[in-house]
C-alpha cells in the first residue's frame, strides 16, 4: 500500500479552514469540493491513457485520451458524497458507483446499507472517496467489495487519516490489490470514540448540517 500526503500550500490552507469549528456547512461543502479537485490531480497521475490522433487548425498530431475501460469513482455515503462533484469535475467521463456505509458509534464496526457497483470491475481503475479514514474499517470493507468484483487497482482519496487506520488498512489488504491512499493530511491519533485528532469532527454532520 502506498500513502501519498499532499504537500501543497493551498491544500494546507483549505484544510485548516475545514478543521475550524466555526466554518459553516456551505463553506465546508465548497472547501471539500476544492480539496478533492486538488487531490484528484495527484491521485490520477497514473490513470490509463491511450494515444489518439488530433486534428488542430494547422496539422494533425498525436494526443492522448483516457483508455477504456473508463475509471470508476465510488463515493462512500454519506460523507463521501460531498467529494463526488469535485472528483468528476476532473474525470467527467468516469462511471460512478455507490456504497452507503455507517460506522456503529459503539463498536466502531461499519455496516453497509447500500451497494450499487457494476458487476465486473476487472481491469478498471477504482477511485474511492471518503473524507475520513479513522480506524480504517470502512475503507477496508469498501476495498473488499471492489476486489470481490475483480478490481485490482484502487486509489482512495481521503481528506484526513489516523496512523492507526492506515496501519490496519495495510494489514488487511492482500498483495493482489494495488492500493494507494491519497490524503490532504495525516493526523496524530484516534480518540477514545474513534475520532481523528486533531481532525475536523464528524464530516457527514458538518457537510450536511445535522447537529
Ligand atoms: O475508518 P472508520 O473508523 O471506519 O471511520 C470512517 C468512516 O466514518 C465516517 O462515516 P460515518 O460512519 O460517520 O457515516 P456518514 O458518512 O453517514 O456520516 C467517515 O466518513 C468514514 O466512512
Ligand atoms: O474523526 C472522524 C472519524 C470518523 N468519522 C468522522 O466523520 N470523523
Ligand atoms: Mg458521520
Amino acid at each position: 500500500m502506498r500513502v501519498h500526503v499532499a504537500d501543497h500550500p493551498l491544500v494546507a490552507h483549505k484544510l485548516s479552514t475545514l478543521r475550524d469549528e466555526q466554518t459553516d456547512s456551505p463553506t465546508f461543502r465548497r472547501l471539500v469540493e476544492e480539496l478533492v479537485t486538488l487531490l484528484a490531480y495527484e491521485a490520477t497521475r497514473d490513470v490509463a491513457i491511450a494515444p489518439v490522433e488530433v486534428t488542430t487548425p494547422l496539422t494533425t498530431t498525436t494526443g492522448v485520451r483516457l483508455a477504456s475501460p473508463k475509471p470508476i469513482v465510488v463515493p462512500i455515503l454519506r460523507a463521501g458524497l460531498g467529494m463526488l462533484d469535485g472528483m468528476v469535475r476532473l474525470l467527467p467521463t468516469a462511471e460512478v458507483g455507490f456504497l452507503g456505509m455507517l460506522r456503529d458509534e459503539e463498536t466502531l464496526q461499519p455496516r453497509t446499507y447500500a451497494n450499487r457497483l457494476p458487476d465486473d470491475l476487472s481491469g478498471r481503475q477504482c477511485f474511492v472517496l471518503d473524507p475520513m479514514l479513522a480506524t480504517g474499517g470502512t475503507l477496508a470493507m469498501a476495498v473488499d467489495y471492489l476486489h470481490h468484483k475483480g478490481a485490482r487497482t484502487v486509489t482512495a482519496i481521503c481528506l484526513l487519516a489516523a496512523p492507526e487506520g492506515l496501519e490496519a488498512l495495510e494489514a488487511h489488504t492482500g498483495d493482489d490489490v494495488d492500493l494507494t491512499v491519497v490524503l490532504a493530511g495525516l493526523d496524530d491519533r484516534l480518540d477514545e470514540r474513534g475520532f481523528i485528532v486533531p481532525g475536523l469532527g464528524d464530516a457527514g454532520d458538518r457537510l450536511y448540517g445535522v447537529v
